[in-house]
């Protein structure tokens, strides 16, 4: 079949949206000029391209309380235009507006990408199909208020009367990470922490056995409450760690239990009702939203709002429309997801920088660079273009982080010495936790953010064999001490951590990413690539119950892991190991 017979782009056509197929955004005169700009940038050095205040002024932006300052990427003003051409080129502003129109923009699952309006205003109107979505989307959130007030307040009890004060949150993927990110940055918030008292949320996503005795580990499934939240209520980790919870709950307390000990929260409500949950007790969301976008749905909410109270997770809802808001109004050239998402395109495919990394000065978001790696490596990991045609240059960006200082203390010698990769300095102006000394030079968080704002200096300008001639180093050691300098970073100053900063975060890394996805011409919303491997699973579970239970030969796999298998199975006792 010929790419232009493609139903993928039969689809698009439908939808009125061919600009965001088969463009050959690499055969365009921006995308030409920048490939021959890299030359012109490799010639110039951060050192000095620090030097010019106007520059570094024109690359310093505040959006509603946050900074965030791009002055230490590898670029001129120049580049910043030939960017922004790149982005006419590739009809971003479109493809924005395509989005936030309902248009079935992941054309390959035949779908509107409105994440967005998850955290819409009550008057707000949002449409797909035709329909304004907004109305269920509040009536959704209103039911989680209502019933996460009736849980936190004593007025909903499990099966022997007492309150559910613990809640475990079965999910994997798009339907834990966001939520796990959130619960973690909301943990330490002192207002948020107060909310909490006395109640506990936990996570439980893998199917490890091990991470089943970790969840329910000193749980009380008399004060337990369970939601299971998966998009498809397929998944089968999700599946089975559900069903290992059901059967904690009903030996401990009884079938019966079930209703009052376990809720869901799904797309799919005639399996929710299936598995046995009563259909009253599920939250819905909708297939305009994908898993790894799903966090300010009820995947995020429901439970969030059961720790810290609805009007606290609305805190969050508000935060996140509000970046929206900006993303969908402001010009692109002082849009910050904008901007962000054009400067990470530069580095990846235009100057060969495949990583990034997300270094939060912040113990509060130790969890944002986990989260953020699903976002950004489910949505743009994709090899062929949203029209099905081979890439012709990179897209993806590999990404990974920890919480600086830790991280110093690991692997920013490679980030200093080694690879060149691009950071992302995250930081607050206030801490959540303020603690000063006596004695001490500096408060706590003023320690921590000395090196927030050093590390970006010492990776821009480096150190040269003049410096360390001039200290006194020994020749020998010069070499092992040079750094080259040169190397990029982004630093985003927030004024606090607290639910509406956490919002705006979230929201800015995710336009940011579908962004990078726009320009790259990929569909940033499917996930093909995670089917074949659970296939193949499948296989595998299949013969581990043939050979286990009717000793059948292991068949169909190639030498090496049928020379595995024979080792794994021979290694334990049958069926119940
Ligand atoms: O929410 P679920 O349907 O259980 O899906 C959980 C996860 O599974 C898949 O493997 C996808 O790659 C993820 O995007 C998704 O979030």
């Amino acid at each position: 079949m010929s790419i232009a017979d493609s139903p993928a782009k039969r689809k698009l056509q439908e939808q009125g949206l061919e600009h965001v197929s088969g463009l050959a955004i690499s055969e365009t005169a921006a995308w030409k000029q920048l490939h021959q700009h890299v030359g012109e940038i490799k010639k110039t050095h951060l050192r000095e391209l620090m030097k010019d205040e106007q520059r570094c002024q024109s690359m310093i932006k505040e959006v509603d309380g946050i900074v965030v300052d791009y002055s230490r990427q590898r670029v001129t003003t120049g580049t910043m235009e030939k960017l922004l051409s790149l982005a006419n080129e590739a009809k971003l502003s479109e493809k924005i507006d395509a989005m936030w129109s309902g248009k079935h923009i992941n054309s390959t699952e035949d779908r509107a990408v409105l994440h967005c309006a998850l955290r819409a205003p009550r008057e707000a109107e949002i449409f797909c199909d035709g329909k304004n979505v907004v109305p269920e989307v509040w009536s959704t959130l209103d039911k989680i208020k209502e019933f996460s007030e009736r849980v936190r307040s004593g007025e909903w009890v499990g099966a022997t009367g007492k309150a559910l004060t613990n809640v475990v949150a079965i999910g994997i993927g798009g339907s834990f990470l966001g939520p796990l990110f959130v619960h973690n940055a909301l943990e330490t918030e002192p207002s948020a922490e107060k909310l909490a008292e006395g109640r506990s949320l936990r996570f439980f996503s893998n199917v490890d056995p091990v991470d089943s005795g970790i969840a329910l580990k000193g749980l009380d499934p008399e004060t337990t409450l369970v939601v299971v939240v998966s998009k498809t209520f397929t998944t089968a980790e999700t599946m089975l760690n559900a069903r290992t919870c059901r059967a904690w709950i009903t030996s401990n307390l009884g079938v019966d239990a079930v209703s009052k000990h376990m809720i869901a929260v799904s797309t799919n409500l005639e399996l929710v009702k299936e598995f046995g949950i009563d259909p009253e007790n599920a939250f819905p969301f909708w297939d305009w939203v994908g898993g790894r976008y799903s966090v300010t749905s009820a995947v995020g909410v429901l439970p969030l709002a059961l720790q810290y109270g609805f009007d606290k997770v609305e805190e969050f809802l508000k935060g996140t429309w509000s970046m929206d808001q900006h993303f969908r109004n402001a010009p692109l050239e002082s849009n910050l997801p904008v901007l962000l998402g054009l400067l990470s395109v530069w580095n990846v495919t235009f100057l060969g920088y495949p990583a990034r990394a997300i270094l939060p000065y912040s113990q509060a978001l130790q969890k944002l660079a986990p989260h953020i790696q699903q976002v950004s490596m489910e949505s743009n990991g994709k090899g062929v273009a949203i029209d099905g045609t081979p890439l012709p240059y990179e897209a993806g960006e590999i990404e990974f982080g920890e919480p600086g200082t830790n991280g110093q203390h690991s692997f920013y010698q490679l980030i200093h010495q080694g690879r060149v990769v691009p950071c992302d300095f995250i930081g607050a102006v206030r801490s959540q936790h303020s603690v000063f000394m006596p004695g001490e030079k500096v408060s706590n968080h003023d320690e921590l953010m000395s090196n927030f704002f050093a590390q970006a200096d010492a990776l821009a300008d480096g150190k040269t064999p003049e410096d360390l001639k001039a200290e006194g180093v020994a020749a020998p050691l010069i070499p092992h001490k040079v750094f080259t300098g040169n190397r990029p970073s982004l630093s985003i100053l927030l004024p606090t951590l607290d639910a509406f900063t956490i919002g705006q975060l979230l929201s800015l890394y995710e336009h940011r990413i579908a962004v990078q996805g726009f320009i790259w011409n990929v569909n940033s919303f499917d996930q093909w690539g995670v089917e074949l491997g659970k296939s193949l699973a499948s296989r595998v579970r299949t013969q581990l119950n043939a050979s286990r239970t009717r000793d059948a030969p292991l068949q169909g796999f190639n030498y090496s892991t049928t020379y595995l298998l024979t080792h794994y199975l021979k290694g334990k006792t049958p069926v119940h190991d």
